[in-house]
């Protein structure tokens, strides 16, 4: 038995849902077949029926009601309870078995970065479900090839990365929406960026006081060795399909889906009768 689960992370806002929705439909395409999993308690409908919904377990304007608790509050204590409920998520997966699972996360991304939730539930899922699981992290085109917000946005997929201790893989969404050629050529620089250079350019730019301060970020950065982004488009449906598809493949990379799947014995398909016909 092997199941796989791919948590798909970031800020809110980012494309996490949308890209929930075309790996499924990308998946149907090519016959195979994946399920959402929805871990927002404040989640609208997608495209996409969630298999599994934490909204069935707990929602967030029930507790925001009778708890008389703000939005982020209410957040935290929907997964502290699914924490104290993890048998919940075990009798939810229990039936899938061989499956792909796509865990669409909310966009507060202090559940993964400050506070152990995401993680206690990743080691649950890795070490009692027996899952195989890859983290995709999504941060927006337009945000990161302002220069200093990519080390903002890298520094935050950095965190999780280090939290969830998982095979990650970062993701630039929304690349239609860099539309000027000069953006996208800069855009380029970033899928595969070089850290230090970034912070030179910064450097001559913003006041001398930060160059060390900007310089460490990007040592930082390099060191780390996680400066590669997979450009994502669910704007426009060919680019839709190849970016996905590229993507889909990192996954099934890190995951070992492929070697996961059990040989299936011919004779498991084969129906006598047609033969007959
Ligand atoms: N242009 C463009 N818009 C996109 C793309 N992907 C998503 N969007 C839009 O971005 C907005 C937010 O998308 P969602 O998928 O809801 O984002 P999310 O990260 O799930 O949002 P939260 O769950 O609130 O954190 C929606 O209006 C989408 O239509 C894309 O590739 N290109």
């Amino acid at each position: 038995m092997s199941r796989v689960g791919v948590l798909v992370l970031g800020p809110a806002g980012v494309g996490k849902s949308t890209f929930c929705n075309s790996i499924i439909s990308h998946m149907q395409s090519i016959g195979r077949r994946a399920h959402i999993v929805n871990l927002d308690p404040a989640a609208d409908a997608t495209q996409y029926e969630f298999t599994i919904d934490i909204r069935d377990l707990i929602s967030l304007q029930d507790v925001q009601e009778e708890m008389n608790l703000g939005p982020n509050g209410a957040l935290i204590y929907c997964f502290e309870f699914l924490m104290n409920n993890l048998d919940w998520l075990d009798e939810q997966i229990g039936d899938f078995n061989d499956e792909y699972l796509i865990f669409d996360c909310p966009g507060q991304i202090e559940l993964y970065t400050h506070i152990p939730i995401l993680p206690t539930i990743v080691k649950h899922l890795t070490s009692q479900l027996n899952f195989s699981l890859c983290a995709t992290y999504l941060l927006e085109a337009p945000f990161v090839i302002d220069r200093s917000k990519f080390f903002s946005g890298a520094l935050s997929a950095m965190s999780a990365m280090i939290l969830l201790e998982l095979p990650h893989i970062n993701i630039l969404s929304k690349v239609d929406l860099v539309e000027t050629q000069v953006a996208k050529r800069e855009l380029k620089q970033f899928l595969n960026p070089d850290p230090m250079l970034l912070a030179s350019d910064i450097n001559e730019k913003t006041n001398p006081r930060f160059a060390k301060l900007n310089r460490a970020i990007a040592n930082l950065v390099d060191d780390f060795g996680m400066v590669q982004f997979l450009p994502l488009n669910c704007n426009t449906k060919d680019d839709e399909s190849n970016s996905v598809a590229n993507i889909l493949s990192y996954i099934d990379d890190v995951t070992q889906w492929s070697e996961a799947q059990e040989p299936k014995d011919p004779k498991e398909d084969f129906d006598p009768e047609e033969l007959e016909e």
